[in-house]
């Protein structure tokens, strides 16, 4: 780069002046705009001493580094997922299980008592937690139907090698318990204040995320539903 300098400085000073005396010269009479003239006086940047020239060089060389590192990390890694978002996947993830104790006791999918006595239950937590119970209900009765609609479909895929020899877990004392402590975490999450665009995002990111799992239609668009009235349960 010093090599170069000399030749640099004769392309902006082809007439052998001294550009920086030119320019100041030129400026002398409109004190004014100094400043702002020698900022663009192009042969005055390639009169600067050459240790400040090599430093911008430097500093110039970091931020673009910087600028492409930043841009490789936006493109390379993956969204922060919301907790709303994880939340109704871990619900959902525990549907098999469900599933395989229906098949395993002839039961039919659908528990409406059990549906009742959890959506009464989750209104009752809304109404202490400052929440409308009506959207925190619409909420939950969007997710039961994504988790109805998931179960019919394991259930008519034929079973897993594997299910057929793990043992059937206890609805009411091992998978039950887990929803209800997931329906805790997901109130709290309803009663974060969010605005406009950040509900938008939520349910954007929820829909291409339950695609990228390849979650069906039948169970997307409840969920989905749902997860959209519950975000107004706070307003
Ligand atoms: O607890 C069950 O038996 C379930 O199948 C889970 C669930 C739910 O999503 O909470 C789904 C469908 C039933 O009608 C009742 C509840």
């Amino acid at each position: 780069m010093r090599a170069l300098l000399p030749a640099i400085r004769s392309l902006s000073d082809p007439h052998g002046s001294h550009p920086r005396v030119i320019v100041r010269s030129a400026l002398a009479a409109r004190s004014g705009h100094i400043t702002f003239c020698r900022f663009l006086a192009p042969s005055d940047f390639f009169m600067m001493p050459r240790r400040l020239f090599t430093t911008l060089l430097g500093l110039c060389f970091i931020l673009s580094s910087l600028t492409r590192a930043a841009l490789h990390a936006e493109t390379a890694s993956p969204q922060t997922q919301d907790p709303l978002v994880t939340l109704i996947l871990e619900r959902l993830s525990w549907m098999d299980e469900v599933a395989e104790v229906k098949r395993a006791k002839s039961a039919p999918v659908a528990d409406p008592a059990r549906e009742e006595a959890l959506l009464k239950a989750m209104e009752q937590k809304a109404t202490e937690a400052k929440l409308s119970p009506t959207h925190v209900r619409a909420f939950f009765q969007g997710q039961i139907e994504a988790a109805r609609a998931f179960q019919e479909e394991w259930l008519a895929r034929p079973q897993p090698a594997e299910w057929k020899t793990r043992p059937v877990p206890d609805l009411t004392r091992d998978v039950r318990p887990q929803l209800d402590a997931i329906g805790t975490r997901i109130l709290e999450q309803l009663s974060l204040p969010r605005i406009a665009a950040q509900r938008a995002a939520i349910l954007t990111q929820a829909e291409q995320t339950m695609q990228q799992k390849g979650y069906s239609k039948a169970v997307i668009q409840p969920a989905l539903r749902g997860l959209a009235a519950g975000l107004e349960a706070m307003r």
